[in-house]
C-alpha cells in the first residue's frame, strides 16, 4: 500500500499499488515462501480473491477498489464490478466498496480510473486508521489478559495495517508477555499458517491447536479471553466470521471466558437485520477432501466446505471498533475483562 503510517516494518504489507499495477503477497505461499503476484487485470484481482491470495475482509474492499481501478482503464468497469462482487459472498467489505465506487465515479467530473485510484487510496487510510483504533481500544480493554485464543488470521495481511483481533494481541504484547492460541482454522490454516507467521515477525510467542482441541484447551489453559475478527456484523449483532468461531464461542460461554469481537466500522452492514441473512459462502469440497489422500476417490464420499459461520451476538462479551468498545450489559463474563492474573503466557 501506498499510504501505510510508520508502524514498524515486522507488519507486512500485503498488497501495494505500484503506479501500474496490484502487487501482493501470495497468501497461499505462506509461510514457505513470500511469494509476490503482480495483478495486471480486473480478472486477475477477482483470480486472486476467489482463491485466497488476497484475503480477510477489509483488504478485500480494498483489492476491489484497485481491481476497479484496473477494470476503468479497461473500459469495463462494470463488467469488473459484476466479478468482484462474485469473487466471494460473505464479507460485505467487498459490494460495500463496490457499490462505493460506482456512486463516486457517478458523481466525479474525473476520468474514472484517477477517480477511481484517489478512492482506492481514501479506503486505505480509513482502514490504516482504523486498524489503529481497534487495536488502541482493543488493547486497553484486555490490558489485564496474558493468554489469547484466536481464530483464523486477522492482522496485517487481512487488513493492510496492523489488523483487529490479531493486531490487538501484537499490540498488548508491546506492554508485557502474550501468549496467542491460535486456531490452526481447517481447511486452509489461516491461524496456523499466517497468524503464526505475523506473531512470529513480532516476536510474539504463539501456540498452535487443532482447532478441535479449542473447548478442551478452554478447561485445561488460563485462557483470559478469544478475540477474534469479522466478515459481517448485522444489526442484530450477529458476527459471521470464519467457520469454527461459533463453536468456540459456545465453548468461551460455557467457561466463562470474555468472547470479543474486533469490528472494523466497514465491516458492519446495518442494513442486514440478522446472521441468517447473510449468505455464507460455500467453498470447494476439494479443499477439504484433498487433505487425506484417496479420501475423495473413496465411492460416496462428499464433504461440506462453509467457510464462515454465524455467532449470534448473545454470546459476543464485547465488540471492539475504531470509535470504540461496546459492552454486552448483561454478559457477567465482562468482569472478568479487568481482572488481573500473575499469569505470563503457559
Ligand atoms: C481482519 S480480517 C476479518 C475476517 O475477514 C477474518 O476473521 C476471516 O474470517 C477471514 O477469512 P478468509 O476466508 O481468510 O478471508
Amino acid at each position: 500500500m501506498t499510504a501505510v503510517s510508520n508502524i514498524p516494518t515486522a507488519y507486512p504489507v500485503p498488497l501495494h499499488w505500484d503506479g501500474e499495477a496490484l502487487d501482493i503477497i501470495d497468501q497461499r505461499a505462506l509461510p514457505q515462501a513470500e511469494r509476490r503476484l503482480r495483478l495486471n487485470t480486473c480478472a486477475d484481482v477477482a483470480d486472486a480473491i476467489r482463491a485466497l491470495a488476497i484475503r480477510g475482509a477489509p483488504l478485500l474492499g480494498i483489492a476491489a477498489a484497485y481491481g476497479l481501478v484496473l477494470a476503468a482503464r479497461e473500459g469495463k468497469l462494470a463488467q469488473g464490478g459484476a466479478l468482484l462482487r462474485a469473487a466471494r459472498p460473505t464479507a460485505v467489505n467487498l459490494p460495500r466498496t463496490i457499490d462505493r465506487c460506482v456512486a463516486v465515479v457517478a458523481a466525479s467530473t474525473d476520468s474514472p480510473e484517477a477517480t477511481l485510484l484517489a478512492e482506492a487510496q481514501r479506503l486505505v487510510n480509513v482502514e490504516v486508521n482504523a486498524s489503529d483504533g481497534i487495536t488502541r481500544h482493543g488493547a486497553s480493554l484486555l490490558a489485564c489478559a496474558r493468554t489469547i485464543m484466536t481464530v483464523c488470521n486477522t492482522g496485517a495481511l487481512g487488513t493492510g495495517h496492523r489488523g483487529t483481533a490479531l493486531g490487538i494481541i501484537i499490540r498488548l504484547a508491546e506492554t508485557g508477555p502474550v501468549t496467542a492460541i491460535c486456531c490452526e482454522t481447517r481447511p486452509l490454516l489461516q491461524g496456523a499458517r499466517l497468524s503464526s507467521w505475523e506473531l512470529s515477525r513480532h516476536g510474539v510467542a504463539a501456540t498452535v491447536i487443532v482447532d478441535s482441541a479449542a473447548a478442551a484447551l478452554m478447561r485445561t489453559l488460563p485462557i483470559d479471553a478469544v478475540v477474534v475478527g469479522c466478515d459481517r456484523l448485522a444489526a442484530n449483532g450477529d458476527l459471521i466470521n470464519k467457520i469454527g468461531t461459533y463453536g468456540i464461542a459456545l465453548a468461551a460461554a460455557a467457561h466463562g471466558i470474555p468472547f470479543i469481537a474486533a469490528v472494523t466500522r466497514s465491516s458492519i452492514d446495518a442494513a442486514t437485520p440478522s446472521g441468517d441473512d447473510v449468505e455464507i459462502e460455500q467453498r470447494d469440497p476439494g479443499e477439504v477432501l484433498d487433505l487425506v489422500p484417496g479420501v475423495a476417490a473413496l465411492p460416496g464420499v462428499t464433504a461440506l466446505n462453509p467457510a464462515f459461520d454465524v455467532t449470534p451476538a448473545r454470546l459476543i462479551t464485547a465488540v471492539v471498533t475504531e470509535a470504540g468498545v461496546v459492552r454486552h450489559a448483561s454478559d457477567p463474563r465482562t468482569a472478568r475483562l479487568s481482572e488481573t492474573t500473575d499469569r505470563a503466557g503457559l
